[in-house]
């Protein structure tokens, strides 16, 4: 039976309200304006139009991924961060808002300290050291992980932006592959943060769909904070700024952490819903 395009977007918005799908009108529609290679005006001014039978079949099949609990960003391949766009699939953690928080904030203590050497811990998409560097044209990067399939994705989508050619991408288990001769001036990551036993009450789209290597942050959450923090200290040559991203309640003992270690300077940002989300602090050697 033939469908117009208004006809596709109510039964998609249908299966995904009875699956229980937060954002059913939301996510049906951008997955349609994905198959049609459309926008949204072109979908409400062109309603009646039928849908190509080939088309209303793949996005069928969207919609089931998506009703199954698959996140959008997986079935269509890719995630806006800081205005610029990053391919993911399920090896690597979508890029999340709150990030931009600590992209913004690495960004100005870059501006205002002339930095131009950073190093990320646990890369995923490379969002982090990507949009720093499109931003900041002086700053060379290297960027760590451990998932050799996180690496790929993000090598490409340093070539998808354009920044290849100032990052330097090293498979590591946290620090064991970098030099040690190496001067960083700014120390960056969005480590796994959760709790091992908070994982089983994440969302579905969450725990069944993105890595678990990008979430689970040991028993207490803080195990990569305090591993990076330490050889942060080991690694400064003679001053250098930390700044992490952290979980919702996670900020004061994050600063303790680098407080207790003897970094100065300690400072907490909030992102957008007023969260305590990126801690930073500085070390002098
Ligand atoms: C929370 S994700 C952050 C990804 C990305 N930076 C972002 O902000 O969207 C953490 C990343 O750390 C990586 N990772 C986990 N353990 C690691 C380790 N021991 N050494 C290096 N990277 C690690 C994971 O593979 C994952 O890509």
């Amino acid at each position: 039976m033939k469908k117009t395009i208004r006809n596709a977007l109510d039964d998609g918005i249908k299966t995904l309200s009875s699956n229980n799908i937060t954002d059913a009108r939301l996510d049906a529609d951008l997955l349609l304006e994905h198959v049609l290679g459309v926008d949204k005006v072109y979908i409400i001014i062109n309603g009646n139009e039928l849908i190509a039978e080939e088309k209303y079949n793949i996005y069928n099949n969207y919609i089931a991924q998506r009703a199954e609990g698959k996140p959008l960003q997986y079935i269509i391949g890719y995630q806006e961060f800081m205005g610029l766009t990053f391919k993911v699939n399920e090896n690597v953690l979508i890029p999340r808002q709150d990030t931009e928080v600590l992209v913004l904030e690495a960004i100005k203590y870059i501006k205002e300290n002339n930095i131009t050497n950073i190093l990320e811990i646990g890369t995923g998409t490379g969002c982090i050291p990507i949009s720093i560097c499109y931003n900041c044209n002086d700053v060379k990067a290297t960027t760590v992980d451990i998932s050799d399939e996180a690496l790929k994705i993000a090598k490409e989508n340093a070539i998808i932006n354009n920044v290849a050619d100032r990052i330097q991408f090293v498979r590591s288990n946290l620090f064991e592959d970098i030099d040690e001769n190496h001067d960083f001036q700014l120390f960056i990551s969005n480590p796994p943060y959760i709790r091992s036993n908070d994982i089983g009450d994440l969302m579905i789209e969450v725990k069944e769909h993105e890595p678990i290597g990008a979430l689970d942050g040991g028993e207490d959450g803080l195990y990569f904070y305090r591993e990076i923090s330490k050889e942060v200290k080991n690694r400064t040559k003679k001053r250098s700024y930390i700044l992490y991203e952290v979980g919702y309640d996670q900020s004061d003992e994050v600063k303790k952490i680098l407080n207790a270690l003897g970094y100065t300077d300690i400072k907490i940002y909030k992102d957008l819903t007023g969260i305590n989300r990126v801690v930073a602090g500085a070390y002098n050697k």
